[in-house]
C-alpha cells in the first residue's frame, strides 16, 4: 500500500483526467441500469396496457429509453478516451520520473544491475503499472460510487431487494477481489521476476549469440530460455485460471441474486406494496447492477503484479546515488587545470583491500603523465575517481586547487574529454557518434578529428561517409577502427583535461605513432594522462608513473 500511495502522489499533477474518468465509468454504468430499468417497466407496462389493465403516456419512457442510449454509448467512448489519456499520461510522468532518478546512478550505482533487467524496469514494470489507475483504481472507486447509489435506488421500492443486492454487491466486489488480491501476490510477484529474468536471458544471449555459436552453447541457451518461458506460462496460466473461476463464481453469485430478487419482489406484489411493471424494472435493475463490480475481481488480481513492479521499480528510485549529485550550475569553475591527488584512499568494499592507499600525485597543466602497472593496480579507478563516478574514501583531489566535488558536475564535464578502456559506440551513424562530443561541430570539424585520428581516409572510402550507421556497439566497423572513431570523438570535446585509458590498443603501430603525435601536438596546455602497457605510448609522456 505505501507504494500505491507514493504512487498516487506522483500521479496528483493528473488528478482531473484520473476523476473525469471514474466519472464517466459511473455515468456509464448508471446509463446502463436505468437504460435496462425503464425498459424492463416499459415492456411489461406496454403488455399491461395491451391487456387494457392500465393506460400510460408512452412518450415520455420511449424517448427516456432512446436518450439513455445515447448517452451510454457516448459516455462509454468519453470514459475509454479519459481513462487511456490519462494511463498514458501517469506512464510517460512514471517514465521520465524514474530515469531521473536512474541516471545519477549511473555508472557506479548501477554496475550490479544487469541491462537486460534496466531495460525490464523501464518498460515491463511502468508498463504494468497502466493497471494502477485502469484496473485498479478507477474501476473500484467507480464500482464503490456506482454501488451505493444503485442499491439506494432499489431501496427506494424494496428495502430487501436493496439489501440482497447490497450483500451480494459486496461478495462479489469486495470480498471475492479480497481473496483473489491475496490468492495473486505470490504468483504475481513470481511473473513479475521470471519476466524480468526472462527479458535479461534474452537480451544477453542476442548480445553475446556469436561466442554461444563459437562455444557450441546456443543449443543449451535455446533450452535455457523455452525453460524459462515454460515456467513464466504455467505462472500466468495459473494467474488466468485463478482469475477464471472467480469470475465464473460471481457470475453464478449474480445469477442466484436475480432469482433470489424476483422471490422477494413476487411477495411484495403480492401484498401490493409493489406493482407488477415496477418488480419487472427492479430484476432489471439488480440484473445490470453486477455490471458495476464486474470489472474487481480481474482488477484485484492485477494488484500482485503492479505491487510486484513498483516495489522493483522503488527498490532502483531509492537508491543513494554513491557520488552526491551537485545541482546544475552550482559550482566553481577552475581556472588553471593542474591535478593534484592528495592521500587518496578508496577501495570497493569493506571485504577486500582497498584498491588505492594514501596515494599523492601532483600533475602540472599542460604535462602529460603516463600511468602503468600490472593489471588490476589501479589505474581505471584512479581515472574514474578524477571523473567523480565514485568518491574516495580518503583524501582529496583537485583541479586548479579546487577539489572536484565543489566544481560541480556539469563543469566537471566539460573539464574532461576521455577515451575509456571500454567506450561505448551507439548504434547510430559516424557522424551521430561524433556529434555527441560536440553537437555543433560542422562535417570539417568532424573529418579534421578524424584526420587526427587516423580515420578520415576509410571513412571517405565509405560509400555512405559520415551517414554509414556503424551498427550495435559499433560491431560494423573493425576494433582499430572503433578506437579511432572514439579518438576522434575525444578529440572532438577540446577539453583542458585528456584522459586516455589504453587509447591506442589495438591499433597497427603507425597508427599508434600518429594517434600519440595527434594528441601531444593537439593542445600545448592540455593536461593528459595516458594510462597504458605499452612502451610506445609511455614515451609521449612527459614522466611515467609506476602504480603497483
Ligand atoms: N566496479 C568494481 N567493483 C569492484 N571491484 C572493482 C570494480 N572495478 C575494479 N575493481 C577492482 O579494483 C581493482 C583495480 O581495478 P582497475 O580497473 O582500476 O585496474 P587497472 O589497473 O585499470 O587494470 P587493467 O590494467 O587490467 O585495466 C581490481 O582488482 C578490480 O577487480
Amino acid at each position: 500500500m505505501k507504494d500505491f500511495v507514493r504512487l498516487m502522489v506522483l500521479f496528483a499533477p493528473y488528478r482531473k483526467w484520473m476523476l473525469a474518468g471514474i466519472a464517466l465509468s459511473v455515468l456509464v454504468v448508471l446509463a446502463n441500469v436505468t437504460l435496462l430499468a425503464v425498459s424492463g417497466w416499459f415492456i411489461a407496462a406496454m403488455a399491461l396496457t395491451g391487456l387494457g389493465i392500465q393506460t400510460i403516456n408512452y412518450f415520455t419512457p420511449a424517448a427516456a429509453i432512446r436518450g439513455l442510449a445515447v448517452l451510454r454509448t457516448v459516455a462509454r467512448y468519453l470514459e475509454r478516451l479519459v481513462t487511456h489519456e490519462a494511463t498514458f499520461r501517469l506512464l510517460s510522468e512514471l517514465r521520465v520520473w524514474f530515469y531521473e532518478r536512474l541516471e545519477p546512478l549511473a555508472p557506479a550505482g548501477l554496475e550490479a544491475e544487469r541491462h537486460g533487467d534496466l531495460l525490464s524496469h523501464l518498460r515491463a514494470d511502468i508498463d504494468s503499472l497502466d493497471n494502477l489507475y485502469l484496473r485498479i483504481v478507477a474501476p473500484a472507486t467507480a464500482a464503490f460510487i456506482a454501488g451505493i447509489l444503485l442499491t439506494g435506488g432499489l431501496a427506494v421500492f424494496s428495502a430487501k431487494i436493496a439489501f440482497i443486492t447490497a450483500l451480494a454487491l459486496v461478495f462479489t466486489g469486495l470480498l471475492t477481489p479480497l481473496l483473489v488480491t491475496w490468492l495473486g501476490q505470490t504468483v504475481g510477484k513470481r511473473t513479475v521476476a521470471l519476466r524480468g529474468e526472462m527479458q535479461v536471458q534474452v537480451a544477453d544471449t542476442i548480445r553475446g549469440l556469436g561466442e554461444l555459436a563459437i562455444a557450441g552453447a546456443v543449443a543449451r541457451r535455446r533450452a535455457q530460455i523455452i525453460g524459462f518461458s515454460l515456467v513464466l506460462g504455467r505462472a500466468q496460466r495459473r494467474t488466468a485460471w485463478t482469475t477464471a473461476c472467480f469470475e465464473a463464481f460471481s457470475a453464478l453469485v449474480g445469477q442466484a441474486t436475480v432469482w433470489l430478487a424476483i422471490v422477494a419482489g413476487i411477495t411484495a406484489v403480492s401484498a401490493g406494496t409493489l406493482s407488477g411493471p415496477e418488480l419487472t424494472m427492479l430484476v432489471f435493475w439488480v440484473m445490470a447492477s453486477f455490471e458495476a463490480v464486474s470489472m474487481l475481481p480481474g482488477a484485484f488480481y492485477a494488484y500482485g503484479e503492479t505491487a510486484a513492479a513498483a516495489r522493483r521499480l522503488f527498490e532502483i528510485a531509492d537508491r543513494h546515488p554513491p557520488v552526491a549529485q551537485s545541482l546544475p550550475g552550482d559550482g566553481n569553475m577552475p581556472s588553471s587545470f593542474d591535478i593534484h591527488f592528495s592521500n587518496v584512499t578508496m577501495g570497493y568494499s569493506e571485504a577486500v583491500p582497498a584498491v588505492l592507499k594514501e596515494f599523492s600525485l601532483k600533475l602540472a597543466q599542460g604535462h602529460t603523465i603516463g600511468i602503468t602497472g600490472a593489471n588490476g593496480a589501479g589505474k581505471t579507478t584512479l581515472l574514474n575517481l578524477l571523473q567523480r563516478f565514485r568518491e574516495p574514501d580518503e583524501g582529496t583531489i583537485c583541479i586548479g586547487g579546487i577539489p572536484i566535488g565543489e566544481i560541480g558536475d556539469d563543469n566537471l564535464r566539460k573539464l574532461i574529454a576521455v577515451v575509456a578502456q571500454k567506450t561505448h559506440l551507439f548504434n547510430a551513424t559516424i557522424r551521430d557518434n561524433l556529434l555527441i562530443a560536440s553537437p555543433d561541430a560542422d562535417d570539417t570539424a568532424l573529418l579534421d578529428a578524424m584526420e587526427t585520428a587516423g580515420l578520415a581516409d576509410e571513412v571517405r572510402g565509405f560509400s555512405r561517409g559520415l551517414d554509414t550507421m556503424i551498427g550495435e556497439l559499433g560491431t560494423r566497423l573493425s576494433g582499430g577502427q572503433a578506437r579511432r572513431l572514439a579518438i576522434a570523438r575525444a578529440l572532438l570535446r577540446d577539453a583542458p583535461i585528456l584522459l586516455l585509458d589504453e587509447p591506442t590498443e589495438g591499433l597497427d603501430a603507425t597508427s599508434e605513432r600518429k594517434v600519440l603525435a595527434a594528441f601531444t601536438r593537439a593542445k600545448a596546455d592540455r593536461t593528459t594522462i595516458i594510462v597504458s602497457h605499452r612502451t610506445l605510448a609511455l614515451e609521449y609522456c612527459d614522466q611515467v608513473v609506476l602504480l603497483s
